[in-house]
């Protein structure tokens, strides 16, 4: 194996890397057109496994990675059946599609090197948000001609470039895999918005043989140049749809007849967001959506909630959803209407394993393309079904992070009118490349 460490290897990384920018903006830039939201990315996974494929990857695909039951968040069948449809006129590669096909949009390729060494894995995730983009000469991807032609999905979090930087970081491993030891593996997710798709893929084991488990975010916030080694600021959190059923009546003829379903969302909406909190760290709560009623003299007998709650640790987002459930059946029993709450995603908390972080940030220290290199930042960020993987991981010994690669955003994510600096993308691949080839050089 050779001495990775020296300047002169980590130079010619950095050379071989920069060389691909084009290829990879081109790439990015046509996820990002063909935007997928979670379990529909079927256009993309078809261009990942291809791609992958292509490169010698062994590849397992769909049902192989996915356990159909602990999926979360799954759209209708009837969206699986038209998304699939669509996905195969903008390109999608029919030979793979089977696999992916009714919502198993995941994929996990193994490269074993043949050198004797431990398993390293890395995770990065491929669905949009559903949002419009916005569409007008002062968004570059408009201006540009690659901002998303599906209504209601944009690659608004910069999963258009995660997904890049897995297929730029596979080729470059293959490329330099008589300098590796040990066996890579890379991971594309479905449905990470929404934490929907994590849990599934860790139930059909994907991450039970992995002693090195990175997983990879742009952005959020941290400055261009600068890179968090191991951010632990996750928020547990559950996802759930409440769809309360009433009665309908006419509104002035017979108003005693109706049960109100749209007043039992309302007072459940009050009621949620005025729950006690826990001095065991931060929570949150959220209705997102209400919808309710059908005309204005009818007594409304349907609503619908979207609501999320979180919390700083699992004991303090579990406390905040045991009361929110309580919350909701108590408003439900004031109207006297039906009440039925559907679990749509979830995430833990969890904590980067220390010798990682430091191995990481040792890494980026030796590349010397970082600005700032930082282990943890403060501050609650949002939540991430990552963790379900680096839970898992860390329960079988294994170590886990969750490193984050600063860039220069239009706007925040989960903004019309977000967009990155694509030069993220090689920094991306530099770090995580350097992972497995010093791998030999990691302490305990
Ligand atoms: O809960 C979700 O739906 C996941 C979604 N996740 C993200 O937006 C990822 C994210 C948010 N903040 C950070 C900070 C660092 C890395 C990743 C993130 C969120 O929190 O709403």
């Amino acid at each position: 194996m050779i001495e990775a460490n020296d300047k002169s290897s980590l130079q010619a990384l950095n050379e071989r890397v920069d060389r691909l920018f084009p290829a990879l903006r081109q790439q990015r830039r046509d996820l990002h057109k063909y935007a997928e939201s979670g379990w529909l990315e079927f256009r993309t996974s078809t261009l990942v496994a291809e791609r992958l494929d292509e490169l010698g990857y062994r590849l397992q695909l769909g049902r192989e990675v996915i356990d159909a039951e602990s999926r979360m968040g799954l759209p209708t069948a009837d969206v699986l059946q038209q998304q699939e449809q669509r996905a195969l006129e903008q390109g999608a590669i029919a030979r793979w599609m089977p696999h992916f096909s009714g919502g198993f949009t995941g994929i996990v390729a193994t490269l074993e090197t043949g050198n004797p060494g431990p398993v390293i894995a890395y995770r990065v995730d491929m669905d949009a948000l559903d949002l419009n983009e916005v569409l007008n000469d002062e968004h570059r991807p408009y201006r540009e001609g690659f901002a998303s032609l599906n209504s209601g999905m944009m690659h608004a979090c910069g999963h258009d470039g995660h997904t890049t930087i897995g297929l730029g970081l596979a080729q470059l491993l293959m490329e330099m895999r008589e300098q590796l030891c040990g066996t890579l593996k890379l991971i594309f997710q479905p449905a990470e918005e929404g934490t929907r798709g994590a849990k599934s893929m860790v139930a059909a084991g994907v991450v039970d043989d992995v002693d090195f488990f990175t997983a990879v975010h742009i952005g959020t916030g941290v400055p261009a140049h600068h890179i968090v080694c191991g951010n632990d600021t996750f928020m547990a959190t559950t996802k759930l749809d409440v769809i309360f059923t009433g009665v309908a009546a006419h509104a002035g003829g017979n108003p005693e007849q109706g049960r109100n379903a749209l007043l039992a969302a309302a007072q459940a909406t009050l009621g949620l967001h005025a729950l006690p909190r826990h001095s065991g760290g931060s929570s949150r709560i959220n209705v997102g959506v209400l919808q309710a009623g059908t005309g204005r003299n009818v007594v409304p007998s349907s609503a619908m909630m979207k609501v999320e709650t979180r919390g700083a640790t699992n004991e303090v987002n579990e406390f905040i959803y045991q009361q929110a459930l309580k919350v909701i059946s108590g408003a439900a029993e004031m109207y006297q209407v039906q009440v039925e709450t559907r679990l749509m995603g979830a995430a833990q908390s969890s904590k980067p394993t220390a010798p990682w972080v430091h191995y990481i940030h040792r890494q980026a220290e030796n590349l010397g393309v970082f600005e700032k290199i930082i282990d943890r930042q403060e501050g609650a960020a949002g939540s991430e079904d990552a963790t379900y993987m680096m839970e898992r991981v860390k329960s079988l010994g294994g170590q886990a992070s969750y490193v984050i690669f600063g860039t220069d955003l239009s706007a925040g994510h989960h903004n019309e009118k977000f967009d990155f600096d694509e030069h993220v993308m090689t920094q991306g691949i530099k770090t995580l490349a350097a992972l497995a080839l010093n791998i030999s050089t990691f302490k305990e």
